[in-house]
């Protein structure tokens, strides 16, 4: 037997996207496993599996029941971080076929970032009153290319870590808020990149090990076997260090192993409590990458990952970049996200150079116009504030609203 039950029907909050979606003002959801979970039922594995499957027929229950559990968890505020990227080091120790970050030392896309590079862009930043320093690297980029070491070395520093918690400082100093993703690090590493980033980023990118065979993408990248990735996710939750994570869609998983890609965050985060937001990447093809000549995530097959992710996890920030899908980015909100991540005003996407960032002022008109409220945070979210060493907590309280948020008047 299949439960029926009718929810939102007539709720003023939901009247916005019940404009852009005529059916959510009378969502009825038709399965009894969906249903549960409305009703604050954690989400199995069979219960994703089913509700993927039942979504190929009609996705409607799931995209529901996704926006529903956004709106219970999260309200209708959108948040974004007002980021500059610095593009510290790509030269990387591995090889993802997807990816068009990486150089090799002489390219001329290479760059090494000389401390007194980071500090002009820095203070730049801050004159675009931007409120991150996203930093970058490749994989352990000494351990491949001796140019690299002897670079490092050069400016002072005895390996990539060491460097970056150097750099971390500077925004420091200059008024910005770091957050590096350097791959995969050692925990000592991490414990040091602690006490300078308020929270790190690590993309799992997937839980499958079969994406690393031969022929596959991560066939030439070792960091991304899962058991390395979900290690040192492990480690920064000993650490207590607030992480962002993700996956990558769309690069040869199949739909059960991005369910368990979903499952291994949720996990990770049962465990330790550290996982302060969930990125759900849409492979995109980069030319001149092994990958370039493959079609990117189907938006249909995407739209459901974002949807599961939420349903999976509902109180979980979760984000999808606005540049990834510039004709219908709009669209994620109604599938349960509540987050943009990264905007540059002065800096481009160096990890998906094809792809420019939005403007805010469109973000934001775009937001509003689906019921949305577009706010500023910073690369550390409220209720992970916690987390974050008390001198770095103390340097946000000057910019800082009674949300934790970042105020208006700062970043508009
Ligand atoms: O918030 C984050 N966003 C990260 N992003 C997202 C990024 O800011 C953009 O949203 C996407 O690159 C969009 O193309 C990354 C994107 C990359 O392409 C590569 C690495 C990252 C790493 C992070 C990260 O650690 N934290
Ligand atoms: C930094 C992050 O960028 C993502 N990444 C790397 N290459 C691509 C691509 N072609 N399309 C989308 N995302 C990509 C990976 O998830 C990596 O972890
Ligand atoms: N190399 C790191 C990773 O893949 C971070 C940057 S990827 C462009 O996780
Ligand atoms: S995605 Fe990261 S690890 Fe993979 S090749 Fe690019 S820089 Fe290296």
């Amino acid at each position: 037997m299949r439960a029926r039950r009718h929810i939102g029907g007539g709720d003023a909050k939901i009247n916005t996207a019940s404009q852009r979606e005529p059916s959510l003002s009378k969502l009825v959801l038709s399965s009894e496993s969906l249903n549960g979970i409305l009703d604050g039922k954690r989400a199995s594995r069979d219960d994703l599996l089913q509700a993927y499957a039942e979504s190929l027929d009609d996705p409607r229950d799931l995209l529901g029941l996704a926006q529903t559990l956004r709106e219970k968890n999260k309200g209708r505020t959108i948040t974004f971080s007002k980021k500059a990227f610095f593009n510290a080091i790509n030269m990387c120790r591995d090889t993802c076929s997807y990816c068009t970050y990486r150089a090799e030392p002489g390219d001329a896309k290479a760059s090494m970032m000389p401390v007194s590079r980071v500090r002009e862009l820095l203070q730049m930043a801050k004159r675009y009153r931007c409120v991150e320093a996203l930093f970058v690297t490749g994989e352990r980029p000494e351990e491949r290319y001796p140019q690299v070491r002897s670079w490092l070395l050069r400016e002072g520093f005895s390996g990539t870590a060491e460097y970056l918690a150097c750099c971390s400082q500077l925004a420091l100093d200059e008024g910005l808020f770091p957050h590096t993703n350097a791959g995969n690090l050692h925990a000592d590493e991490l414990h040091l990149l602690k006490g300078t980033n308020v929270s790190l980023g690590l993309m799992l990118e997937s839980s499958s090990a079969r994406l690393a065979e031969r022929g596959m993408p991560h066939h030439q990248a070792p960091s991304k076997v899962p058991a390395a990735r979900l290690e040192v996710l492990e480690n920064a939750g000993r650490l207590r260090i607030p992480m962002t994570t993700g996956i990558l869609v769309g690069i040869g998983e199949t739909s059960e192993e991005m369910i368990d890609s979903i499952l291994a965050m949720r996990s990770l985060h049962e465990r330790y409590g550290h996982i302060q937001e969930i990125i759900l990447q849409n492979f995109q093809p980069e030319p001149g990458t092994a990958m370039g000549r493959r079609p990117g995530a189907q938006a249909a097959y995407f739209t459901r990952a974002v949807a599961l992710a939420r349903i999976a996890m509902p109180d979980m920030n979760i984000q999808v970049p606005p540049n990834l899908s510039p004709d219908s980015y709009q669209d994620f909100l109604l599938a349960g996200i509540n987050d943009w991540g990264g905007i540059s005003p002065i800096t481009p996407d160096f990890v998906n150079p094809e792809f420019p960032w939005p403007q805010l002022a469109r973000v934001d008109g775009l937001s509003r116009a689906a019921g949305f409220e577009l706010k500023c945070r910073f690369p550390v979210y409220p209720e992970f504030a916690q987390m974050v060493p008390q001198d770095l907590r103390e340097r946000m309280l000057p910019m800082q609203d009674d949300c934790g948020l970042v105020r208006e008047d700062y970043w508009r």
